[in-house]
């Protein structure tokens, strides 16, 4: 889009939000380290919105208010209002720039993390598309992934702090959150499988799309009548071991989370530091039916540093700054397949929680680091024979389908699919060197 187009919009935004009686405005902050924060005012026509960016940012202390001033950034939501589709540069009513033809509260929240996109890497921070905790001696662990492939799942975890679930940055300090809430999936939430989560949603909380009884009240957290992407939002205090201030070390274990619904790649895998990169530039998961709107087939989706919608440089750019502070700090990359096993969707099932839970402590207690591995075919990924709390039959995922010859070809398949996505990042991008580059590229499967 191009500047006159942005200016356009602003103004059809500005006039619709001047022709109504009532606005709401909230003033708050982007980014937990001092040095790295930023002052956001929303102006919005509904009060939802205007609470769920209450929720979403770092809310001020009244004296911060008393001296907020002016802000660094404003987001105008005029989204129950369409952009006008003649405007060139825009090819549908809804535009994300200032807020026109949507009411989808997330597009405030990715707003300002596409903004910090931009900034951070400007100030040599690393933007982050992760959840985030710390354990008992201030080990830090990152949880990159796609929608709805379990950063707020996993990153609340009763032994282990709270950072933030969403969206983080890394600077020579460490890591701290850009977020004062979190936005979790609701859809199926249970009180026994993910209790802090559930009981987070308490008075102040938002929760969209849900459905629930009129009279009584009471949510039914199973129903997707109105959609699977069905939402509670909250302020990060509402989850009893929320660490505040959000700000942590540098992170000794980063695990990268993919749900495939293909059934393929392992529940877990160690990697190299090229496969860290290769995993990380490809962005892989596989979407089922969820956050977006028209997917009801697994399909795999490549978005790379897992948000390439919300990245403003070359994602080299920040895949390079992730190896340097890989290297400086000697943390541990994981890969995480929080998706399927056993077969693909409809014919196998969704790894357990509780399975992926006992692999993520595995991680953080030691045991992993120091298992024995085996070479998973086409990928070359380490996969551990033995995960305490997992069956081992299901790490190696050729041991868990019935059909071994149609595992073969769906390994195949999604090895081709990863190939071909990297086409486009082999000459690196100019942010790694052209010996880097080979290096990373040799890192993926081999079909
Ligand atoms: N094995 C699993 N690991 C993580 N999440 C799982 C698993 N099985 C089912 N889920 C569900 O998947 C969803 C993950 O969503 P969420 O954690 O909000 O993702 P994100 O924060 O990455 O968008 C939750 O509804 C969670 O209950
Ligand atoms: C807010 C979103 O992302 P996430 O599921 O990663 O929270 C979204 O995709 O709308």
């Amino acid at each position: 889009m191009d500047e006159h187009t942005f200016i356009l919009n602003r103004e059809r935004a500005v006039d619709y939000l001047n022709t109504l009686d009532r606005l709401y405005v909230f003033d708050g902050f982007a980014g937990w380290d001092p040095a790295a924060r930023f002052k956001i005012r929303v102006v919005c026509a509904r009060p939802y919105h205007a609470l769920f960016m209450n929720n979403m940012l770092i809310r001020p202390t009244e004296e911060e208010l008393a001296g907020f001033g002016q802000p660094d950034f404003t987001i105008l939501n005029a989204g129950a209002f369409p952009a006008n589709r003649f405007t060139s540069f825009m090819t549908s009513p809804t535009s994300i720039d200032v807020i026109l033809g949507t009411q989808y509260a997330g597009e405030m929240k990715k707003g300002v993390f596409s903004l910090m996109n931009y900034m951070l890497p400007k100030m040599g921070i690393l933007s982050l598309h992760s959840g985030c905790n710390e354990g008992k001696d201030g080990d830090v662990t990152l949880f990159f992934g796609l929608s709805g492939t379990g950063k707020t799942t996993l990153s609340a975890d009763p032994r282990r702090p709270l950072i933030g679930d969403d969206e983080h940055g890394w600077s020579d300090r460490g890591v701290f959150n850009i977020e004062g809430g979190c936005y979790a999936k609701a859809i199926g939430l249970k009180e026994e499988s993910e209790p802090d989560i559930y009981r987070a949603i308490r008075f102040g909380t938002i929760l969209e799309n849900v459905v629930f009884d009129e009279d009584s009240r009471v949510v039914d957290y199973e129903a997707g009548a109105i959609t699977e992407n069905t939402r509670a939002s909250y302020p990060i205090e509402h989850i009893a071991n929320a660490k505040i201030p959000c700000v942590g070390g540098h992170p000794r274990n980063i695990i990268m989370l993919a749900c495939d619904a293909y059934g393929v790649l392992p529940p877990v895998a160690k990697l190299t530091k090229e496969q860290a990169m290769y995993y990380f530039i490809s962005g892989y998961t596989a979407k089922v039916a969820g956050t977006e709107d028209g997917v009801t087939e697994p399909e795999a989706t490549f978005s790379a540093c897992f948000g390439s919608a919300f990245l403003m440089w070359h994602p080299t750019k920040y895949a390079s700054m992730l190896a340097e502070r890989v290297e400086q700090h000697g943390t541990n990359v994981w890969l995480v397949n929080t998706g399927w096993t056993g077969g693909p969707y409809g014919v196998g099932r969704r790894f357990k929680l509780r399975h992926t839970r006992a692999i993520v402590d595995a991680i953080h207690s030691g045991e992993l680091a120091a298992a024995q591995y085996d070479t998973m075919p086409v990928f070359n990924l380490q996969v551990p024979t033995v995960v305490s709390g997992v069956p081992s039959e299901a790490l190696m995922p050729v041991n868990s389908w019935a059909d071994k010859e149609a595992y073969r070809r769906k390994l195949a398949h999604l090895g081709a699919q990863f190939v071909k996505n990297f086409k486009k990042f082999e000459d690196g991008g100019g942010h790694v060197s052209a010996d880097e580059a080979l290096a990373i590229l040799a890192a993926g499967p081999n079909p």
